[in-house]
């Protein structure tokens, strides 16, 4: 089991325990104005004595700056800690966590956990928590000086205090239920601004930018309102609080007077102690914020938890090592959502070696059968295996090592093309890449650059036309050289020329000779696959090569024909 990342450090404690020596040091200051007030009243001051009380009261304020210092250094050096290593774990976790979960809306929240909840998390162990130590420690400090002193006023001071109690029990009832409401608005603000910003061409380019622009409107609106309406149901218990704690003072001065006018407290210690309540209420609002900015915080904690604790990818780490890599699919049934089937056991082998081409209608299942293939979802029954071995048992990241993937959505990172293209393969020279961009028909296009190869492609590839960044996605498939090359045809959005480029690029790709299965979404590309499957409502309607597809006179040579036609 690992350790848990959330675990606080030694530093952090030892930041803990010197808060409370701070917060001792500044009760002390107290005493010492006690004595020299005392002193003045008895009429015993004089210089020895004042420079002794000047002298102690120096060494306090240097000893506090230097236990301050170190404190805080402490404290913010452990903290800080803390949250860098559950950035990391957390970086680590994401890696594991199904890669189902990242499609399914949930980008925003772990943005949200990843960014703002860890930095809340560091702020509750640098700030808040050290706080809050040395405020308690301080007003318990002045509540037995007070009791002390006269007993009856440290009662009432401690009284004073328990009040904070019931208030701080209402306040975080506000807190639990608009403090995680507004902290689950907040992420879903965060993926409609990312969906926004990712998308933002696409809705331009459709003329939605306006509509789009109004939606992420609403829901900052709807976040502004949440927040609104947690300070609003915040603040009346806060005042009522706040009405209580300062009660202290007149209770106070007429309680204080009692034994002060029979004689039995003197006046500076009356003075005193009718002066300490206006303090203990200030320290104890900022005691109360503090416990209620922590309770806020420890949302954050919580959802840092929940990423934590949520479930892993299961499966072996072991390489997948086979002999041949035929993809075999043994009465496969998935669905993206329950009871919505997209795949009903879908039964087919894909030959070692040889090209399998998927036809078949929009929204039939074509690339969720690569998505499985791919292990980017899991199964919900069936086996699907590769080279004769069940991928369910093996982990996501180890199925990818054998697989190439060149999809319509090419990602590329804001870096260089050359570096982009190496992702696919980190150790590969200058050499190879430039080799496998020849292959993939880029070599030329990048020369043309300003940078060549060190060009730079933009966040997600927005400085690359879409051919452009098919071809880079194609040459990183050439330089990874893997045994499955899983493939979506999707030239038909290209103009003319890209089409042409990035169908040389495909022909030379398939050159190789790898398990290939290829989404084709004009079958006059298809016509020489070794194999093409046609699949209808989530089932193989057809199987067989061109000719036999053809002479069975059933779906596919519906298509065929229909496609000659409108070709012709
Ligand atoms: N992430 C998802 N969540 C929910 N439903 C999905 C998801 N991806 C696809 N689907 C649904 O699953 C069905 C099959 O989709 P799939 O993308 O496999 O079809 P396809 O045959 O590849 O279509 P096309 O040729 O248009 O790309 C469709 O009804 C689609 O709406």
């Amino acid at each position: 089991m690992r350790e848990n990342p959330l675990k606080k450090n030694s530093r952090f404690y030892l930041g803990m325990v010197l808060n409370v020596v701070e917060g001792m040091l500044s009760g002390f200051n107290f005493l010492l104005l006690y004595e020299a007030m005392k002193m003045l009243w008895n009429g015993t001051i004089n210089s020895p004595s004042l420079l002794r009380l000047s002298l102690f009261l120096g060494g306090i304020f240097i000893l506090r700056i230097v236990i301050y210092s170190i404190g805080y250094t402490q404290s913010q050096i452990g903290g800080a800690a803390v949250s860098n290593r559950t950035r990391l774990f957390l970086g680590d976790k994401i890696k594991r966590i199904p890669l189902s979960k990242f499609t399914q809306g949930q980008t925003g929240q772990y943005i949200n956990i990843v960014t703002s909840d860890v930095n809340n998390y560091e702020k509750i162990l640098t700030h808040t928590v050290g706080d809050i130590v040395k405020h308690i420690t301080f007003c318990t400090m002045m509540v037995i000086f007070v009791g002390c002193i006269w007993l009856p006023g440290g009662i009432i001071l401690a009284c004073v205090e328990l009040v904070l109690i019931p208030f701080l029990w209402l306040s975080f009832r506000v807190v639990r239920k608009y403090g995680t409401e507004k902290n689950t608005v907040s992420a879903e603000t965060v993926s409609s601004i990312v969906e926004y910003a990712t998308g933002i061409q696409t809705f331009r380019a459709y003329g939605i930018g306006g509509t789009k622009n109004e939606t992420v409107t609403s829901t900052l609106k709807h976040f502004s309102d949440v927040s609104y309406n947690y300070e609003k149901h915040g603040i009346p218990t806060n005042a009522i609080q706040c009405i209580f704690l300062w009660i202290g003072l007149p209770v106070m001065i007429w309680a204080a007077s009692i034994p002060m006018l029979s004689g039995k407290l003197d006046p500076i210690s009356y003075l005193l102690i009718c002066m300490l309540p206006m303090l203990l209420a200030k320290l104890s609002d900022s005691i109360s914020r503090g416990l209620m900015s922590y309770k806020n915080l420890k949302i954050s904690k919580d959802k840092v938890i929940d990423i934590i604790e949520e479930p892993e990818e299961t499966g072996s780490m072991e390489p997948l090592q086979t002999a041949t890599h035929e993809i075999n699919f043994n009465n496969v049934d998935f669905s993206y959502v329950p009871g919505e089937p997209v795949l009903k056991h879908a039964t087919f082998t894909v030959p070692d070696q040889k090209l399998t081409a998927i036809v078949g209608d929009s929204g039939s299942g074509k690339s969720t059968i690569l998505n499985l293939i791919a292990k980017y979802y899991e199964a919900n029954g069936g086996t699907i295996s590769i080279g004769g071995k069940p991928i369910n048992h093996v982990a996501a990241e180890r199925v990818l090592e054998q697989i190439s993937m060149v999809d319509q959505d090419v990602f590329l990172f804001d870096d260089t093309i050359r570096e982009n293209i190496r992702h696919a393969r980190p150790n590969a020279t200058d050499e190879e890449i430039e080799a496998a961009c020849r292959e993939a028909n880029c070599d030329s296009f990048i020369r043309k650059m300003e940078k060549g190869y060190d060009t730079p492609t933009g966040e997600n590839g927005n400085l690359l036309s879409g051919g452009e960044r098919q071809r880079i996605s194609i040459a990183r498939a050439i330089l990874k050289n893997s045994p499955i090359l899983l493939l979506d045809e999707a030239t038909a959005s290209l103009d003319i020329e890209n089409e042409l480029a990035v169908k040389q690029a495909i022909a030379n790709l398939l050159k190789a000779k790898k398990t290939v299965v290829m989404i084709a979404h004009t079958l006059s590309i298809v016509k020489n696959a070794d194999q093409i499957l046609v699949v209808s409502d989530g089932k193989i309607a057809e199987a067989g090569t061109h000719d036999e597809l053809l002479a069975k006179g059933g779906k596919y040579a519906a298509m065929w024909n229909a496609e000659q036609k409108l070709s012709a």
